[in-house]
């Protein structure tokens, strides 16, 4: 039995937060055909912090929306919290419940205040008003951006959007955070600032998170392991530990083991690009 199917069937144990097995994708038919993702086990225990890493077009995003349900792989298994995530070409809804997504763009509805974008999943379910309002209001604090609750999209910074973005995918409180490339758009500056805050809301909530990044400095700093995808089609190349302990400053960008991870991954970067 391979280590992932152990890790599904285990009965003493939790179930990972997230188990592939020879989950793989092609895009398109016949000679058009892209193979985007060669067959791929992995598994992510519960409250891990993994980042996917790799050079444009070896399949993160596509390894992302697949865990995130939003493209049902060509073959293999997923299973979130030890459900299966896709059953007869239909997603599972239970399995969805316990997933968020994050973009690089925050895509709030300007039409919306934060408090009603936020609130919008819970809406969406029939949750009541004064419930909705009062879990915006708890959420916007945890996410930095409380008083805001009133304000259009367009008053915000874009930091602060993609603040309200995390706090929207939290909204229905669920157990596994997916983001791609969420601070791809951000000036530098604001990006170390989100990259403290997103670790200080994983260590405050506990969630299981899978963070896409292209850059090699957001992946050592935020990670627990860090997955390098080789590209034609994307397959796991290395999976690395990132043994720095947390609450990491931006401090530890200086220490020799971030030095040394973040060597380590250059050099195979170049090797495999
Ligand atoms: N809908 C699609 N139809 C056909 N090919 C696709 C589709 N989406 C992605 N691809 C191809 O699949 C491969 C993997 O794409 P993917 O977007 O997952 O890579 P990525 O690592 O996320 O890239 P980037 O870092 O540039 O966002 C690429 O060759 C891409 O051109």
């Amino acid at each position: 039995m391979s280590s992932v199917a152990r890790e599904i069937t285990r009965p003493d144990a939790a179930p990972a937060a997230i188990a592939m097995a020879g989950i793989e994708k092609w895009y398109g038919t016949g000679l058009s055909q892209v193979h985007a993702l060669a067959r791929t086990d992995l598994s992510v225990p519960q409250g891990e912090l993994l980042v996917l890493l790799g050079a444009s077009g070896c399949g993160k995003t596509t390894l992302l929306r697949m865990i995130g349900g939003l493209i049902e792989p060509t073959g293999g298994e997923m299973r979130i919290e030890g459900r299966p995530l896709w059953r007869d070409g239909r997603r599972q809804d239970e399995a969805v419940a316990e997933l968020g997504m994050v973009f690089q763009e925050a895509n709030l509805f300007p039409w919306l205040t934060i408090e009603g974008n936020i609130a919008l999943p819970l809406e969406l379910k029939g949750v009541g008003r004064s419930e909705r309002l009062a879990r915006a209001r708890e959420l916007t604090r945890l996410v930095g951006i409380g008083g805001f609750e009133a304000r259009w999209p367009k008053e915000l910074s874009g930091g602060m959007r993609q603040r309200a973005a995390i706090a929207r995918a939290l909204s229905y409180d669920p157990d596994i955070l997916l983001m791609d490339e969420p601070f791809g758009a951000l000036d530098a500056m604001t990006r170390d600032a989100m990259n403290l805050e997103l670790q200080r809301i994983w260590m405050e909530t506990g969630k299981t998170i899978v963070l896409v990044t292209h850059s090699i400095t957001e992946a050592v700093f935020l990670a627990d392991r860090i997955v390098l995808l080789s590209p034609r089609p994307g397959r796991i190349d290395t999976i690395v530990d990132v043994p720095i302990p947390r609450p990491r400053t931006l401090d530890a960008q200086s220490l020799p083991v971030f030095q040394d991870v973040a060597r380590r991954l250059r050099h195979r970067l170049n090797e495999i690009s």
